[in-house]
C-alpha cells in the first residue's frame, strides 16, 4: 500500500514533463546508465557477485512496469526498454571484466557497495526514465523522424561522455527500442 503510494506519487512528480522535441534527454539517460555499469563492475570484480542477478533484474523490471503504469506509458514496451537497458549493462560489465582480467592494472582500486552506493543510483534513473518516456511518447514512435532523432541523440551523447567502443556499442543496444512505438 505504501509502495503504491510511494510509485504514485514519483510518477505525478516524474511525467510533469513538458513534451519533448528531441531524443537527448532520454539517451542521455541510456549512456549515464551504462556509465554506472562501470561501478557495478567495480562493485562485483574480485568477488564471488556474479554479473547477472535474476532477482534484482526482476525487481528492475516491476518497478518500471509498476511506474509506467502510473504514468499511463504501454507497460510491455516499456518493459522491452528496460529489458534493453539491462542487457547493455551486463555487455558492459563482461567488457570491462574481460578487460580487468586482462590487465589486472586497470582494475578499479575502490569497491564501491552496490547496495548501497550503486543500485541506489540505478534506481533514481529508472525514475528519471519513466519521466522521460512520458515526455518522449509522441516522437517515439517506427517513423524516419523518430530514427534521425535517435541518431543526432546518439552522436551528442557520444562525444558528451566520449564513450570508448565498449559503452558506445552497449549504447547502440540499449537505444535500440525507442522507435519501436
Ligand atoms: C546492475 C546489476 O547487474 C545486472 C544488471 C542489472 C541492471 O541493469 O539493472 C540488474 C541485475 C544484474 O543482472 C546489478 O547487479 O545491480
Amino acid at each position: 500500500m505504501i509502495y503504491l503510494f510511494v510509485v504514485g506519487l514519483t510518477a505525478a512528480v516524474t511525467t510533469a514533463l513538458p513534451p519533448s522535441r528531441d531524443l537527448n534527454a532520454l539517451v542521455n539517460l541510456s549512456a549515464e546508465r551504462l556509465l554506472l555499469a562501470d561501478r557495478v563492475a567495480a562493485a562485483k570484480f574480485g568477488t564471488d557477485q556474479p554479473i547477472e542477478d535474476p532477482v534484482r533484474e526482476r525487481q528492475v523490471l516491476d518497478r518500471a512496469a509498476a511506474m509506467a503504469a502510473e504514468a499511463g506509458l504501454d507497460a510491455t514496451g516499456t518493459v522491452a526498454f528496460f529489458r534493453a537497458q539491462i542487457e547493455a549493462g551486463k555487455a558492459v560489465q563482461r567488457g570491462l571484466f574481460d578487460r580487468w582480467a586482462r590487465h589486472p592494472e586497470r582494475a578499479p582500486e575502490h569497491r564501491p557497495d552496490l547496495a548501497t552506493e550503486v543500485r541506489p543510483h540505478l534506481d533514481r534513473i529508472t525514475a528519471a526514465f519513466i519521466s522521460r518516456l512520458a515526455a518522449t511518447e509522441d516522437l517515439r514512435a517506427a517513423t524516419r523522424q523518430c530514427g534521425e532523432l535517435l541518431v543526432s541523440a546518439k552522436r551528442a551523447a557520444d562525444r558528451r561522455h566520449r564513450l570508448d567502443p565498449l559503452h558506445e556499442r552497449a549504447l547502440n543496444g540499449a537505444i535500440a527500442p525507442v522507435c519501436t512505438g
